[in-house]
């Protein structure tokens, strides 16, 4: 049974989302009821990963109007009400964390629907939550898309060092983009997961991703539970691994991706991809094109989402650093697409033509 990072059931929408500031020491299921709950569990980070939010947040909704918030009566007068209602709740769900663009690309859509309703407050609340759980299925089917493409272009591009054998490869990976950042499968881990089914992935390396540890704490606890052959290192291990063991790929996701193929991911991920042009390693971003972002020219216009001093300076309740030391604490960080090889989306792979330039509208 595969790791659900979110439970959802329509007649009447009901929502849970699996505590992840509880793994992977507990597994504990909490209820989702409104757009407040789900903004603060966005905000801290109890549910996280890109399209994951964005899916909390478009389902949450949908459980409160089910749920009779918002005009519920059948007049179309309430319809506009209704409407009005829906682009409120999205529009605060959206601040709840800036940088990954899946939840204000959902959001974006999730209004054009009830915008085309032109019936009464009942049939754009129908509307909406229609659209909302459809974005729940196409995510797992996505991420398998993705799992398939990044999985093909990795065996058919990848090095393959001294004395090994083409078609099995060992792969690095950062932060979680999993089946506990999506609603299921995940990005960079669902290429993993394609690699492993096909018996084409000789080990899989994880980095312990700090401050938040989605590594050891979410990847680390998924790739047990798959059985998959997998490593923990700690961040400042990535470059001397690379130096010592033939990594054929580092595979990570993205929170958004611009229009040139910059890409925002989390801390970390840039330095990853500086050690894997200098090791010969394929660096491969995984992401729907729900996390490509057209409107965003370039890297340095993805506004970079800095956390509290304590996720640094503290290991839960327990303080590791001075105190009164001043902290730096950004979230993500922009891998330039001059160290991106590869963009596997469940369109296809995006690769750089000769001028050195991803070519994203192809997506859209
Ligand atoms: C498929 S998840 C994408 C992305 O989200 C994660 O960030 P966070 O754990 O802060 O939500 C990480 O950057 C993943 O690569």
């Amino acid at each position: 049974m595969s790791l659900q990072a979110i439970l959802y059931t329509s007649s009447p929408p009901a929502l849970q989302i699996l505590d992840q500031l509880k793994l992977p020491h507990e597994s504990v299921y909490v209820p989702i009821r409104t757009c407040e709950d789900a903004y603060d569990a966005i905000k801290r980070m109890v549910v996280r990963g890109a399209p994951a939010i964005a899916i909390v947040a478009a389902l949450a909704l949908a459980v409160e109007l089910g749920s009779g918030g918002g005009p519920s009566s059948k007049d179309k007068e309430s319809a506009g009400h209704a409407r009005a209602y829906v682009h409120g709740q999205l529009d605060y769900l959206v601040q709840s964390r800036p940088t990954a663009v899946n939840l204000a690309d959902a959001a974006g859509k999730l209004k054009a629907v009830v915008n085309a309703e032109a019936g009464s407050a009942e049939t754009v609340v129908g509307r909406y939550v229609e659209a909302a759980e459809k974005m729940l299925v196409d995510d797992v089917k996505d991420n398998e898309n993705i799992g398939r493409f990044g999985a093909e272009w990795i065996l058919g591009n990848a090095k393959v060092g001294e004395g090994e054998v083409k078609g099995r490869v060992a792969v690095l990976t950062h932060c979680n983009t999993g089946s506990l950042a999506t609603a299921g499968y995940g990005t960079a881990l669902g290429i993993i997961r394609s690699l492993h089914s096909g018996s084409n992935l000789t080990h899989t390396y994880c980095t312990e991703t700090r401050p938040y540890n989605q590594g050891s704490r979410l990847t680390a606890f998924e790739l047990v539970h798959d059985k998959i052959p997998a490593t923990l290192i700690t961040d400042s291990m990535a470059s001397s691994l690379m130096s010592l063991k033939s990594i054929a790929a580092v595979i990570v996701g993205a929170d958004r991706v611009a229009a040139n193929g910059d890409t925002a991911n989390k801390i970390g991920t840039y330095q990853l991809a500086i050690v894997a042009k200098y090791h010969g390693a394929k660096f491969v971003v995984a992401a729907p094109t729900t996390s490509i972002d057209m409107k965003t020219a370039s890297g340095k216009d993805i506004v970079i989402e800095h956390r509290p001093g304590k996720e640094v300076t503290n290991v839960g309740t327990v303080a590791t650093a001075a105190r009164g030391i001043n902290v730096y604490n950004p979230s993500f960080d922009v891998t330039p697409k001059d160290l991106i090889d590869a963009i596997a989306t469940e369109k296809g792979v995006a690769v750089k033509n000769a001028a050195g330039d991803f070519d994203l509208s192809r997506f859209f």
